[in-house]
């Protein structure tokens, strides 16, 4: 029996990131090919003749699960009876910009917006946040949709588990694919701690710990986690923009593995901590590892944490609950 469409709403949808994202879902590469998609695209006034533009593109592209293409710069229309929010309109990092700085910028996009889903989207709705800082940002939409369960909100750190795979890929000799159980711990900025302890390689048929595979545990200590906690950085020195098709490809992989499932693959997805056997603060959106089952995540439970891994995931633990506050005090004076 063919499926019923799927309403799935993409955020600054005029912007760079949707410019690679809108095509992949249009293909069916996201929720498949016999997944029926409406697709809906809201963006600012300023760029309602951009999104025109993009609109005529994805017709032209003729993909047969496209059911409907809608563009909007309504929020309400936007998001009445959405299945899966996906939240990247924000305004990136400009070189000489401070985390706080873009914490200020965005926070009330994230307060009206999870307002608004709290009254028309679905309350079955899967949100993702990819605008940042998209963990608090998450934490903020969540806070203002409290009639949504509070699963049903993440925020990306899946472009940092790819950086973090394609790096041990790369020191192990392997390609990407024969990599796996790449964690990534907290917040999606430079304190997040990937994790290759618990990774495996499978290198020539055989699966090995990644460490044995990559043979070189300072490196693993060092350049590999600085390296990867600061590659959205380097990208933005290198191109004067934030990385886009990574994060689209990120985004893809996000939505695929927590609403068709990751079929039993350990996957980084940042996620309410209240519940977890970790030790973090309850009340925060932290990246633990997850496995996903059509539209429900479980925490990855009992992994061994080394004293040198423990404080890691203490330091980002740390900064997300000091951006939970200072989002907490800009949105009280903002409406004060
Ligand atoms: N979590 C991640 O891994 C990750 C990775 C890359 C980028 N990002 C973040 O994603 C966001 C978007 O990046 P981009 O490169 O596509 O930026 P961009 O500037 O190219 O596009 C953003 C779009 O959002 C629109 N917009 C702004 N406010 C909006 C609102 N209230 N409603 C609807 N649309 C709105 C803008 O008009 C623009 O078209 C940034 O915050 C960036 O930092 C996150
Ligand atoms: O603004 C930044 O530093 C990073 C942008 C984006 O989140 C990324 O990881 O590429």
């Amino acid at each position: 029996m063919a499926k019923s469409p799927m309403r799935v709403v993409v955020t600054g949808a005029a912007g760079q990131i949707s410019y690679s994202l809108l095509a992949l879902i249009a293909r069916g590469d996201v929720f498949g090919r016999d997944q029926p998609v409406d697709l809906v695209m809201l963006d600012l006034p300023f760029a309602k003749d951009a999104l025109e533009g993009v609109v005529m593109e994805l017709q032209d592209c003729a993909f047969p699960s496209l059911k409907s293409v809608t563009a909007t710069c309504d929020q309400t229309e936007a998001f009445t009876d959405i299945d899966v929010a996906v939240l990247v309109g924000a305004f990136p990092r400009k070189p000489g910009m401070e985390r706080n700085d873009m914490l200020a910028k965005n926070a009330e996009i994230f307060k009206a917006q999870g307002a608004l889903l709290n009254t028309v989207a679905k309350k079955t709705v899967k949100v993702l946040v990819v605008g940042n800082p998209a963990n608090t940002n998450c934490l903020i939409a969540q806070k203002y949709a409290p009639t949504i369960p509070k699963e049903n909100f993440s925020a990306l750190t899946r472009l940092d588990q790819n950086r973090a795979t394609a790096q041990i890929a790369a020191k192990a000799g392997v390609t990407s694919d024969k990599v796996s159980q790449i964690t990534i711990w907290g917040n999606h900025s430079a304190t997040q701690y990937p994790d290759a302890w618990h990774g495996k390689v499978n290198k020539d048929g055989a699966e090995v710990a990644a460490s044995a595979a990559v043979n070189d545990d300072a490196w693993l200590k060092s350049d590999f986690i600085t390296t990867v906690q600061k590659r959205g950085a380097a990208v933005l020195a290198a191109r004067k923009l934030s990385s886009a098709m990574s994060a689209a490809k990120a985004i893809g992989d996000h939505l695929h593995d927590w609403i068709v499932g990751s079929e039993g693959r350990w996957v980084s997805m940042a996620i309410t901590s209240d519940g977890n056997k970790y030790g973090v603060p309850e009340g925060l959106i932290y990246s633990f590892p997850v496995t996903c089952e059509a539209g429900v995540w479980t925490v990855v439970n009992g992994l061994e944490i080394s004293e040198f891994s423990r404080e890691k995931l203490t330091v980002t633990a740390e900064e997300l609950s000091g951006e939970a506050k200072y989002a907490a005090e800009f949105l009280e004076k903002a409406s004060a």
